[in-house]
């Protein structure tokens, strides 16, 4: 089985992307070699984004060319930023300075991409400027009000909207009103939102999250030049104040390895018996790395080698040899350092020994898809024993297998198409997702690189699988 060539989209930057068919994985022998996976998404875009409020050239390395980021790029040209690939993985971005964003001349489209959307809401409710913001099918599904609300009360306004939905209009303000949020959901998407829009406030906006959730933009506000006090509150919660009106100014930034994407060829290194893998330069930054925790609590042979830091986020090299697992409990307070992992990690469970449950999955349900219901109905497809009580998610492992043969609706869902590619290599019979062209927003790579270890992941043009989710 062979994947499809994937077209080159140079003008946009992209190296690959994968054909709108229907996937299959199935098993065969064990998966072995090293691998880099692609750079990280959260903070691809977030490169993009400060570049462009920046004076001055930044420079990136190793960025993400998947569809969700090229989005974010195509956003930074219309608000006037000069954005360029120079080679594979190298961009520069010639920004126009916090204040000084240019109006959109057409609508933004974000695609499939929730960070892109809420990240540059927040660009845009800072600003003197109206903008339109759209996306695809799945995006136009998913919630704004936890951006909008408190934008809105930082003076931008919604000129129209279907129940803060996309697509939608907002109107920013030259002057955000300067603002305390305490953080309602644990989302690294609003944190995020309120302080781009802090960023031209006259004074101070501060965010307080009670659970931490991913700290990129704390981390690059702080290299591009902003003025950040981060502390904790009495109660344990995380305080994280900015200085509004920094200057900020162009900068080098070398994007590391996504675990998000490092999780897809971790999970089948373990889960495919005698395999042996190295997947290098994975950043391992704490607000992340929950999956690689709760994998070593179920027994996982994952060592963290050559420790070090790239570009001020710590990274490592993992090496990863199958072994048998055991159920674990997950406990709410970890799901933010690792709610894209879920689903492979359910994928993982059902290989375990025992009973796995995973609690207070809540936000789950508003991602690309509800990740809750289409994990577990991509489990039962595949015969496995899967159950979803209030936000929690139970799953019974078969003891080093799990049946497959089902086919997995992925409600374009990227992450719900790769984790039952990665089912498939280690069940008894093949496992097919719907369409796996949503793959290409995070990871255009995956099959190559997954073909490149031994995995057997093509076109469901072989036997053809049994059950069904849709
Ligand atoms: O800030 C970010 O880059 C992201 C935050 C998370 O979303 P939430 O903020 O909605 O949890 C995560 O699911 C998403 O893939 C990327
Ligand atoms: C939830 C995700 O991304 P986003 O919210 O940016 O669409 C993801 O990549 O799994």
């Amino acid at each position: 089985m062979t994947a499809s060539p994937a077209p080159h989209r140079s003008d946009r930057g992209q190296t690959s992307e994968l054909p709108n068919a229907r996937l299959q994985g199935r098993s065969g022998g064990p998966l072995r070699g090293r691998v880099r996976v692609p750079g990280d998404k959260s903070i691809s875009h977030r490169a993009l984004l400060f570049g462009a409020l920046s004076a001055g050239r930044t420079t990136i390395s190793g960025l993400l060319e998947g569809h969700d980021v090229i989005a974010t790029a195509d956003a930074m040209r219309a608000f006037g930023a000069v954005v360029e690939r120079t080679g594979e993985g190298t961009w520069t971005v010639d920004g126009v300075g916090v204040g000084a964003l240019l109006e959109p001349a057409a609508p933004l489209d974000f695609g499939n991409s929730g960070t892109g959307a809420r990240l540059i809401l927040g660009v845009v409710a800072g600003h003197g400027i109206t903008a339109r913001f759209d996306g695809d099918a799945s995006l136009r599904k998913r919630p704004m009000g936890r951006v909008l609300t408190p934008l809105q009360a930082m003076g931008a306004r919604i000129v129209d909207s279907s129940d803060g939905r996309l697509p939608l209009t907002l109107r920013g303000t030259r002057d955000p009103i300067p603002f305390e949020y305490r953080l309602p959901v644990p989302s690294a998407q609003v944190k995020s939102a309120v302080l781009l829009a802090g960023l031209n406030s006259p004074g101070t906006t501060t965010v307080i999250e009670p659970e931490p959730t991913r700290d990129h933009t704390e981390r690059m506000l702080s290299h591009f030049g902003a003025h950040l006090d981060i502390s904790t509150d009495p109660d344990g919660a995380r305080r994280i104040a900015l200085a509004g009106r920094p200057r900020l100014s162009g900068r080098e930034v070398t994007v590391p390895g996504d675990p998000s994407s490092a999780a897809f060829p971790l999970v089948a290194a373990l889960v495919v018996p005698g395999s042996s893998v190295t997947i290098e330069n994975v950043m391992i930054n704490p607000t992340r790395a929950g999956l690689i925790t709760t994998l070593q609590e179920m027994g996982a042979r994952i060592e963290l080698a050559n420790r070090r830091d790239h570009g001020g986020e710590p990274v490592a090299d993992l090496i990863v040899a199958a072994g048998p697992l055991k159920a674990v409990e997950v406990p709410p307070e970890r799901a933010p350092s690792m709610i894209d992992e879920y689903p492979v990690l359910a994928v993982a469970a059902s290989f375990a020994e025992g009973t796995t449950v995973m609690r207070g999955l809540a936000e789950l349900k508003v991602k690309e898809s509800d990740r809750l219901a289409a994990v577990a109905a991509g489990l039962a497809a595949n015969g496995v024993d899967v159950r979803i009580d209030g936000d929690d998610l139970i799953v019974a492992g078969g003891n080093g297998s799990a049946p497959g043969g089902g086919i997995v609706a992925t409600h374009m869902d990227h992450r719900i198409a790769m984790a039952f590619l990665v089912m498939g290599l280690a069940s008894q019979r093949p496992v097919a997702v719907d369409d796996g062209s949503m793959i290409a927003t995070s990871f255009p790579d995956f099959v190559p690189l997954m073909s490149g270890l031994g995995a057997e992941i093509g076109t469901a043009d072989g036997d053809e699988p049994t059950g069904s989710a849709t």
